[in-house]
């Protein structure tokens, strides 16, 4: 009875000592000492690779974290200026609880690219980005990218067979989205129309009909990827060694948004496990049956192949779904925003919407009105429009980094520093791709700068074309990717569902040129950025309406 009322009062007054200046200085002590945990344990660089920045020390390090927010872009011009352009490479300061990262030169691409994943790992670097054991919901997703061996594997083998569900997808997205009335005109926001519309074709192909019309399933998807986007930048404020909690505090949402995608998807995966394991048992009742191609199909058959029961549970598959709705929806949502941003707003008397609508509605015609891929292939003005808008209206400061993972770190000959392991190496694509050496008026949009060389080829007489300037024209394409356009990545780990994109976004320009009147934007409306997330515009209103005789 003693004990117990001597407990109380040490209770009692403990919480009467917790005022909230004490409460709020046990906060800050303990943060500080995380922050100082987390430096000592980050990689350290040579001081021969210059910084640029407010410098390494412990003063210098908080006002690097508080500038990333709003100078990391100023701070990656800055030393593309001053090093890459005399193929030095710099150091950039990061957020606080990354580490900073290297900014490899132009010159250095093909050394940094090439290095075998064990010395120099795209996807640790990914993970570690993206915080992938808790917006993937756990470490088995995140520890084996099983989903990212699916894409390479399939997408681009399977996508000429897909033209017609894609064609078929764009047209009813558009109809849905922009509407038919051949009268009125019709005021749209435009990043909203971009997220009717691309989601849709996107599950096209990943997970098929009717799952791809699914509001919810969609609507799942879409926020699921923004919270990965929200929580990552959350994450990368906090020390390291609070991310345990705050990261499966922080990954309730995604949790949430997985179950309700989980329990649209979940009986169309239980149904396909189903089919093909009797088929491939030779029940005769399926011996004319052929699985759709999509993710789920490819999911299934290569967790056989690799012998991954784990693989084939239906929560499994809808899991790996995840990072590559997240790779896919968000990246095309911004490019197709960008590029009608670019379209609208460039000097009408240019004629590029016009050269597009031409271009598109001949070869469509000459198809019969279905798209295929030599038709696809043909749009020469149409990509370049694009590939030139995902060069001058970059998204992303970086899309491509690399973590060290060697043990014994790795070293770089040609300037002769060594970076050790848990170094994070990134290209800046931002500077090549605006670039007055590599580009002429690099920072505008000149929409058809890809397609002239490729049509003048095209006009040659057959006797003046050769493999050789054919291989050189075929360049300019916007699946080709090179150390001085970088939109897509660049090496063994380039964006393995650009050609999906490519087809994609022409089929789209094609639908949408052709079959409604758009007016022109005033001026270009400009993203923000926060530290290296861009916020795109997204109060962008357009007015549109149907043309006669197209419905
Ligand atoms: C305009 C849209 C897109 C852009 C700009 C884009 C950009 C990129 C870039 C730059 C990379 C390389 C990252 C690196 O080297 O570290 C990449 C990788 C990847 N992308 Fe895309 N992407 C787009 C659309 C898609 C789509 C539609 C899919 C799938 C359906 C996809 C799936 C992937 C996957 C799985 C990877 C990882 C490849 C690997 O690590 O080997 N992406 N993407």
């Amino acid at each position: 009875m003693a004990d117990s009322s001597s407990n109380i009062s040490l209770t009692g007054q403990v919480l009467e000592s917790l005022t909230i200046s004490r409460v709020a200085t046990a906060i800050f002590i303990f943060l500080t000492a995380s922050f100082l945990v987390d430096i000592s344990l980050k990689p350290r660089y040579p001081k021969s690779i210059p910084r640029v920045g407010y410098g390494d020390s412990y003063i210098a390090t908080l006002k690097n974290w508080i500038g990333y927010v709003v100078y990391f872009g100023r701070w990656v011009d800055e030393g593309y200026v001053k090093y890459s352009k005399h193929d030095r490479a710099f150091v950039v300061p990061s957020a606080a609880s990354r580490p900073q990262e290297i900014v490899v030169p132009r010159s250095q691409t093909a050394w940094m690219l090439e290095l075998p994943d064990r010395i120099l790992s795209t996807h640790h670097a990914h993970n570690d980005v993206l915080y992938s054991e808790y917006n993937f919901l756990g470490k088995a997703y995140s520890d084996d990218v099983f989903h990212i061996r699916v894409v390479h594997r399939n997408l681009a083998r399977h996508l000429p067979g897909l033209i017609p569900a894609i064609q078929d997808e764009v047209h009813s997205a558009i109809d849905a989205v922009f509407g038919t009335d051949t009268v009125e005109w019709k005021s749209l926001n435009l990043w909203e129309a971009w997220l009717g519309i691309v989601p849709r074709i996107t599950n096209r192909v990943l997970v098929g009909k009717p799952t791809c019309n699914n509001e919810e399933f969609l609507k799942s998807m879409v926020h699921f990827a923004d919270a990965v986007v929200t929580n990552s930048f959350i994450l990368n404020m906090f020390p390291k060694i609070l991310h345990p909690i705050v990261g499966r505090l922080l990954q309730w949402p995604n949790w949430r948004h997985w179950n309700r995608a989980h329990q649209v998807v979940q009986s169309v995966i239980a149904q396909r496990l189903h089919d093909m394991a009797r088929q491939a048992a030779g029940d005769p009742a399926y011996q004319d049956w052929t699985a759709p191609e999509d993710f789920i199909t490819w999911d299934i058959r290569m967790a056989k192949a690799e012998g991954k029961p784990f693989e084939l549970d239906p929560a499994s598959i809808s899991k790996r779904l995840l990072p590559v709705e997240f790779a896919a929806i968000h990246t095309t949502v911004i490019t197709g925003h960008f590029l009608m941003m670019d379209l609208l707003a460039s000097d009408q008397s240019l004629g590029y919407m016009d050269g597009i609508r031409e271009e598109t509605g001949r070869v469509l015609k000459e198809e019969g009105g279905n798209w295929t891929k030599n038709g696809l292939s043909r749009l020469l003005r149409t990509d370049s429009a694009i590939r030139e808008s995902m060069r001058v209206s970059n998204f992303a400061t970086s899309l491509i980094k690399r973590k060290v993972i060697a043990e014994e770190g790795i070293t770089n000959e040609s300037e002769g520093w060594h970076v050790p392991r848990g170094g994070f190496l990134m290209l800046n694509l931002s500077g090549v791709q605006h670039d007055p050496d590599l580009y002429e008026n690099p920072n505008s949009y000149d929409a058809f700068r890809f397609s002239r060389a490729r049509e003048e080829y095209e006009e040659l007489p057959q006797s003046q074309k050769n493999s050789d300037a054919w291989m050189r024209v075929q360049k300019l394409g916007m699946v080709t990717t090179s150390d001085a356009h970088l939109a897509f990545g660049h090496g063994r780990h380039a964006c393995p569902g650009r050609f999906f994109v490519a087809h994609e976004l022409k089929m789209i320009m094609a639908y949408l040129l052709n079959n409604y009147e758009i007016e022109p934007l005033a001026t270009r409306p400009q993203p923000q950025w926060i530290g290296q997330t861009i916020i795109p515009p997204l109060d962008v209103k357009i007015r549109i309406r149907r043309r006669k005789a197209t419905v």
